[in-house]
């Protein structure tokens, strides 16, 4: 059986990103929160894009201010007021300052700001009450990057201060790479809608909903296939249908080893590769992991088939397919699961022979991470204590115990 990182390194290998010219959209400003950047955003302006005032002040000449203090001011004459907006229409010759207000533009001939608390209005005069340094509360055109200058690099994601720059830019169509398009579909004769009646036997179908939650949590399109039977040619047939339009495939169930679990031998039979049957992971053992390659143009499409135990879809979800959808996305910075150290509330047992991962809570206290396990079962059937998991420790292999206030590796999930 693989190990974790094995079949981490394999899926990691056999994914393609997306392609920064065929997989680009325009998206406008707000449409560009939470998407990739596919392109270099650069700008003809300067930042700031003139000289001028960080203070609600006088804006002076420092040969005029160079030496004053409160016994002896200088003082100026006010010419000209400046308000935020405003050009100045005049230069400020020896003797004389302007009135400026923050953010408004520097006059010809001035090149310090006093600000307002040190000095005393007179009229049409200022006293300066004390010296400043020469530039003092200037921003200089282009000091914060000049016209030409990268602003924001391919491959990186976009949030409020990513938009805040795209706005002072003035680029309001953005080219974003296109959300990866992930296919789902439940299997299993016993699965009914969350709608139906159940009768006995019955289960409601949970894997697909959360699955597809967590597909748009991590930036791509969930396409909801629904529930397809414990039938081989309805099963193949959805397959081969979902091949035709989604990036990523994941279905739940029907990949262990009893009668009614047919995906592997669907897989083989639509030309896919089986890279992975199973792992030494727990839950989660029984993950089928294929590939498909379209030939043409397109990149491989890959089929991720969870076991259908709940908490085993979506841990391994959260391990193996978030992981992938992150490196297909065109995130350039290598993106990886966020492991923290934190000091567990519970023992956490293990048989040692699988990567063991518990759900529960992590919490930071006083600066430290602490893990709480979840209370009830612990089964991979259990989804119910799921609820408000954000966390999940994890056990390696060969580790048997980890106790009561001892370190333990969890894993950041969402
Ligand atoms: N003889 C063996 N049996 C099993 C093994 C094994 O190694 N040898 N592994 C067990 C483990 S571990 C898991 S996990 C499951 C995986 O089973 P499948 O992927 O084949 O899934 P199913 O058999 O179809 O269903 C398992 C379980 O999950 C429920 N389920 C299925 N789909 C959904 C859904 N969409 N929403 C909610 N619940 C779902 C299903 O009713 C079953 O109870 O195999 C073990 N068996
Ligand atoms: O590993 Mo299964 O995935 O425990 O229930
Ligand atoms: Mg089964």
């Amino acid at each position: 059986m693989l190990s974790v990182q094995q079949a981490e390194q394999i899926i990691a290998n056999s994914i393609e990103p997306l392609n920064p010219e065929r997989d680009i959209e325009i998206v406008d400003l707000l449409g560009a929160s939470g998407r990739i950047l596919a392109q270099e955003i650069t700008s003809q302006l300067d930042f700031p894009h003139w000289d001028n005032s960080a203070m609600d002040g006088y804006a002076v000449r420092h040969a005029d201010v160079a030496q004053c203090n409160a016994e002896n001011p200088a003082i100026l004459e006010i010419i000209e007021e400046i308000p935020a907006g405003k050009t100045p229409q005049k230069s400020i010759l020896p003797g004389q300052a302007a009135r400026i207000f923050t953010g408004a533009m520097m006059p010809a001939g001035a090149d310090t700001v006093v600000m307002q608390e040190v000095t005393q209005r007179e009229g049409n005069s200022v006293k300066i009450l004390s010296e400043s340094a020469p530039q003092a509360f200037v921003r200089k055109k282009g000091a914060f990057s000049q016209a030409g200058t990268p602003l924001l690099s391919p491959g990186i994601s976009i949030g409020a201060t990513e938009i805040a720059v795209l706005a002072s830019a003035q680029c309001t169509q953005i080219p974003v790479y296109r959300r990866p398009v992930v296919a789902i579909l439940s299997t299993g004769d016993e699965l009914v809608t969350p709608d139906q009646p159940l009768k006995p036997g019955q289960l409601v179908d949970s894997n697909q909903y959360a699955l597809a939650t967590l597909v748009t949590q991590t930036g791509a399109i969930p396409q909801m296939l629904g529930i397809i039977p414990d039938d081989p040619e309805q099963l193949k047939n959805a397959i081969f249908q979902a091949l035709e339009s989604a990036d990523i495939l994941i279905s739940s169930g029907g990949v262990s080893v009893g009668d009614y679990d047919f995906v592997d031998q669907i897989l083989s039979s639509l030309g896919g590769e089986i890279q992975i049957r199973a792992i030494a992971v727990k839950p989660g053992k029984p993950l089928t992991f294929a590939t498909f390659n379209s030939g043409n143009e397109r990149a491989p499409i890959l089929y991720f088939g969870l076991p259908g135990n709940p908490v085993s879809s979506l841990v391994t979800f959260w391990r193996f397919v978030q992981p992938a959808i992150k490196k297909m996305s065109g995130i350039s910075d290598f993106w990886q699961p966020t492991f923290v150290q934190a000091k567990t509330q519970h023992n956490l047992k293990s048989d040692g022979k699988k990567e063991s991962y518990f759900w529960g809570k992590l919490r930071l206290v006083n600066g430290e991470y602490e893990f709480t396990l979840a209370g009830g079962s612990q089964s991979s059937g259990n989804l119910i204590n799921l609820a408000q998991t954000n966390g999940l420790a994890v056990l390696p292999v060969g580790k048997t115990l980890v106790n009561v206030g001892d370190l333990v590796q969890v894993l950041q999930v969402s």
